[in-house]
């Protein structure tokens, strides 16, 4: 069976005490209580975390966590990386237990992104209360969806759109493909494939045909209640001083009303919300030839 959500994410950083700030001033993100003195925790539902920061000698995004629903569906997952002659390293028990999971492993797309997979995530039942007033994250009425969707480049697209459908079980939510360059004669554009797990998310994961990005993921997304919410986090941002990569628009595939963030570790981070849901089970793919229908003005597109 397929990967359920995106349970997590991984990233480092050198300065832990500008991740703090932003993770609850900005994001309103509630911090939780870490094993680890270099590591930061942060969530936002029920789940023991959400965001792992941890200090290292470089701002980046490390990596996702996938999750799968039952110990057999992580198995069936494991073989089908093997015999796709995928290296599949599996954690010991400690390392689990510092994920708050039952069982953990290792591996690394054709692109050379590495991601764990995990089941059985450990609750704490203790309940989410932003320290910036956020009303609530959209994760689903069990965490069902996941933290949100993550962006990856993949120069090497269509292996490693293949890996993440056939090994790992994504299927299409919409296929984009963007003239970023002006859409003249020699504007070829730029192909974006966006895939659902299995979960309403529209996209959990989507993998742009770009150059590998210098933080190791282009950004990921966060979804709260209500407009209001958003509203007020792009007033901390700005606040905050924070870079903001893109301003306030709606996207034309998952009708997400979002803006861009730079968080510290030098990826983006799109916070939005009314992100379109659909059944995985019966979801036919689009094709979208426009990124937004409305706002989405990029700071990196400008002049
Ligand atoms: C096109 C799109 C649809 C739904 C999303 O959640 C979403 O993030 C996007 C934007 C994808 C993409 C990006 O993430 C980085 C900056 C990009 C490459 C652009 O400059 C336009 C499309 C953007
Ligand atoms: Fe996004």
């Amino acid at each position: 069976m397929a990967v359920a959500s995106l349970g997590y994410i991984v990233a480092k950083t050198r300065d832990l005490a500008s991740w703090s700030a932003f993770a609850t001033d900005v994001l309103g993100v509630m911090a939780a209580p870490s094993p680890r003195a270099d590591v930061l925790l942060f969530r936002i539902d029920d789940r023991p975390f959400r965001i792992w920061v941890e200090t290292g000698d470089t701002d980046a995004f490390v990596m996702p966590g996938w999750e799968f629903s039952t110990g057999d569906d992580m198995d069936a997952a494991l073989e089908r990386l093997r015999a796709g002659g995928h290296a599949v390293e599996i954690l010991d028990v400690m390392s689990a237990r510092t994920r708050h999971v039952s069982r953990l492993a290792r591996s690394v797309d054709p692109q050379g992104h590495p991601f764990e997979m995990f089941h059985g995530r450990f609750l704490d039942y203790v309940p989410f209360a932003s320290p910036s007033g956020v009303s609530g994250f959209v994760t689903g009425l069990n965490g069902e969806m996941g933290l949100g969707h993550v962006v990856l480049t993949a120069p090497r697209f269509e292996e490693t759109y293949a890996f993440y459908k056939e090994i790992l079980g994504f299927g299409d939510a919409d296929f984009g493909r963007f003239y970023l360059a002006g859409g003249g004669p020699d504007d070829k554009g730029v192909g974006f494939a966006f895939m659902h797990a299995q979960n309403a998310r529209h996209h959990s994961l989507a993998l742009g045909e770009l150059p590998e990005s210098p933080n190791g993921a282009v950004h990921i997304m966060l979804e709260v209640n209500s407009i209001d919410d958003v509203g007020r986090a792009y007033d901390r941002a700005r606040k905050h001083g924070a870079h903001i990569s893109a301003t306030l628009g709606k996207h034309v595939n998952d009708k997400m009303i979002s803006f861009y963030v730079r968080s510290p570790s030098g990826f983006d981070i799109e916070y939005g919300c009314q992100g379109l849901q659909l059944d995985p089970a019966n979801w036919v793919p689009t094709t979208s030839m426009a990124v937004s229908d409305w706002g989405h003005v990029w700071a990196h597109h400008k002049g």
